[in-house]
């Protein structure tokens, strides 16, 4: 399932028409007919439904469902938002095939009866009333009409995007529909996986609206969710011949006097994810205590303050931060590994407010920085808000420009690929909001970097599973009496729900 912005999903629909020939007024059924379809599941008989359009092509869309509902038997009262003579093309046409089956419009423009005393007594509000084309503070009447929708007690269902709200990030908006549900057109928009942004569309469904096969090819970059169907496609399968060593010998480097748990939590969820053989270079002071709560890794102790004495080429893949402190040796730390390691490295926490960037353009092999906002802030010198404002285009920066991976962690973690893929991870849930869980992640990763075929699939499936595990912990348990290291004792049930075939 893609992820587009406005822009391209205009590019979309100009190459359906355009280079395909399907005519516009086609698509636009196409697009009506199937947010009627889902709306259909939920109305009854009964229900008092008002459709709102507008003057663009989502009032069309908003046409087409009208006509769709009066098929099924349901009459819903139809407002018109625009003068009538402002409808053009595809729009205007739709506008016309529902006078002609007789369909009465009420005009907002007209007067008389007051649209937001209709909205008000409503059971079902339909907005269709702007869509991605949207631009700046909602004009009159719009601006009153959506405090309507907001103030009514009535189910709020959009058509694409709840109108008001852009289809982009990063972009200054001001007010919008709160929905109830939003049948999304054809791809999701970035604007559904924002902070800011996503919850203004209560649930989302996404409809096919007929676009040819190959379309989403000719976008320049690929967006797109990552899907259990990909986890299911790609998560490798164990045989009965694997040794030990089949899949890989790992690092992991980090922890210090007053967090010396973090390496910890990485190595136990690396070994719950697959590593055969795991070595922890940690403070020498705690190496006992590591090896009692961990008896499966090896143990490469350091002093604080001194250079690592472990031959780091021996490793297939390394990581390093969590727990790790920032002061001058682990700065060195950092560096060594930059330098040294012959395998996927991935920094993660305190590495990553201590590394030069411009040292990861040196790497022969991958790297995987796993940063949350705050930590892509301090990588890229940009505000938190700033990147939360935009995080689909700092991370793709951050990885293009310095040929990483990047997961940028989040209720939606996006991982970009340093060619500029993006994939978005669906699972997930507010148990992971607390300490220790990102180092949980670092571990995943790691494991999985050396048991997969492609490093896609490792850093994306890793991500998919935390927060399956984490989906998993949440059915069964209330969410404020979890630990972190409840999420690692969920992992199994994170590997069962992608292996079972419903
Ligand atoms: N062929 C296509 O392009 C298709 C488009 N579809 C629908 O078309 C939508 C996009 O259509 P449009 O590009 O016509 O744009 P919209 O329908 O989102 O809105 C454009 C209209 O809104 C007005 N407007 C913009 N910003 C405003 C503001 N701040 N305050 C008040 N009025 C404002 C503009 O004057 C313009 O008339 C999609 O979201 C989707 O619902 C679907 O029908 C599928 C096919
Ligand atoms: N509300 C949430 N919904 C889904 N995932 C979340 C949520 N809050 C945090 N996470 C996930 O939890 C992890 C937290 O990582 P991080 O911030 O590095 O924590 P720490 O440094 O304490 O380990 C990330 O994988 C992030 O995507
Ligand atoms: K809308």
């Amino acid at each position: 399932m893609r992820v587009v912005t406005g822009s391209e999903m205009r590019d979309l629909d100009q190459w359906t028409m355009q280079d395909f020939g399907m005519p516009g007024e086609m698509l636009m059924e196409n697009a009506g007919r199937a947010a009627a379809g889902r709306m259909l599941t939920r109305l009854t008989l009964d229900e008092r439904v008002i459709v709102l359009c507008g003057s663009g092509n989502n009032g069309g869309d908003g046409f087409v469902i009208a006509r769709c509902l009066y098929e099924a038997g349901i009459c819903p009262e139809v407002w018109l938002i625009p003068e009538e003579n402002r409808l053009s093309g595809e729009a205007k046409f739709h506008y016309g095939l529902l006078l002609q089956c007789g369909i009465q419009v009420n005009s907002v423009q007209a007067g008389g009866k007051r649209c937001e005393d209709v909205i008000a007594a409503a059971d079902v509000v339909i907005d269709a009333m702007l869509g991605t084309g949207v631009s700046g503070e909602l004009r009159e009447p719009y601006a009153s009409l959506v405090a309507a929708c907001n103030e009514t007690a009535a189910r709020v269902e959009a058509v694409d995007i709840p109108s008001g709200l852009p289809a982009d990030e990063g972009v200054m908006w001001h007010t919008a529909v709160q929905a109830d549900f939003t049948v999304v057109l054809a791809a999701y928009k970035e604007s559904s996986f924002l902070p800011r942004t996503a919850p203004f569309y209560g649930e989302i469904e996404v409809v096919s609206i007929g676009l040819p096969p190959g379309t989403y090819d000719l976008l320049k970059y690929e967006r797109r969710l990552w899907q259990r169907v990909d986890v299911q496609t790609t998560l490798p399968v164990r045989s009965a011949e694997d040794y030990k060593s089949t899949y890989g010998k790992g690092l992991i480097v980090g922890g210090s006097e007053t967090m010396p748990g973090a390496p910890l939590l990485a190595g136990e969820a690396a070994l719950k994810s697959g590593t055969g053989l795991l070595t922890l270079a940690l403070p020498a002071s705690f190496t006992s205590a590591a090896a009692s709560r961990l008896p499966e890794a090896m143990l490469q102790p350091f002093s604080e303050g001194v250079r690592l004495s472990a031959d780091v080429t021996k490793f297939d893949a390394a990581a390093c931060g969590p727990g790790l402190g920032r002061d001058e040796a682990a700065a060195h730390l950092v560096q060594h590994l930059i330098y040294k390691t012959d395998g996927v490295l991935i920094l993660d926490a305190d590495a990553l407010h201590i590394l030069r960037p411009s040292e990861l353009k040196s790497r022969r092999k991958p790297t995987v920085l796993t940063p949350h906002a705050g930590e892509l802030a301090a990588l890229t010198g940009l505000s938190v808000e700033e990147v939360l404002q935009a995080p689909f285009q700092t991370s793709f920066n951050f990885a293009t420009a310095y040929g990483v991976y990047v997961v940028m962690k989040g209720a939606h973690t996006i991982t970009s690929t340093p060619d500029g893929r993006q994939f978005v991870n669906p699972t997930g849930n507010a148990v992971l909001a607390r300490g220790g869980t990102g180092d949980v992640l670092t571990g995943m990763v790691l494991a999985f970097t050396m048991s997969h075929t492609t490093l896609d699939a490792a850093v994306a499936n890793a991500v998919y599973l935390h927060g399956a595990a984490a989906d998993a912990l949440a059915v069964t348990v209330p969410p404020h009496a979890v630990k972190t290291s409840d999420v690692i004792s969920a992992l199994p049930l994170a590997f069962q729900s992608v292996e079972s075939t419903d």
